[in-house]
């Protein structure tokens, strides 16, 4: 992946694999949301080999790349949803649906959760 941040690197066939992906690891019912902040990352319980710092420290590492990858791909798809709606002449933003948004990450992860989800926004459709 770049590390430009451009956006030819955020294209639609981009999105579908790492989709597949989760999608294969998901459980089959997935969990409310209410639920999921109860229910501990796979990271948290399996075995990782020697643990310490620098090890710790690798992980960390490639799960923010992971997130990193995963932010660039929802601001891909955020802009996608806003130019298609402009395009239907309707408008920009959605605020219900950023209430929904907002409301999603703090039920996961409480008030740092509001914040994630206003700074996901922002990147998605810029500063309002
Ligand atoms: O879901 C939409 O309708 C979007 O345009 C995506 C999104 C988002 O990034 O989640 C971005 C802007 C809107 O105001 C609401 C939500």
């Amino acid at each position: 992946m770049s590390s430009t941040g451009s956006t030819t690197d955020l294209t639609a066939p981009a999105e579908q694999a790492p989709a597949g992906a989760l999608a294969t690891a998901a459980p089959a019912v997935p969990a409310p949301a209410t639920e999921a902040a109860n229910v501990p990352a796979p990271e948290a319980s399996a075995p990782a080999g020697p643990t310490g710092v620098l090890s710790g420290r690798e992980r960390i590492d490639a799960l923010d790349a992971e997130l990193i990858a995963l932010i660039q791909r929802r601001v891909a798809v955020s802009g996608g949803i806003q130019a298609a709606r402009i395009a239907e002449g309707g408008r920009r933003l959605d605020l219900r649906r950023e209430t929904e948004v907002i409301g999603r990450y703090t039920r996961a992860l409480g008030r740092p959760g509001t914040a994630v989800a206003m700074a996901l926004l922002e990147l998605g459709r810029g500063r309002v």
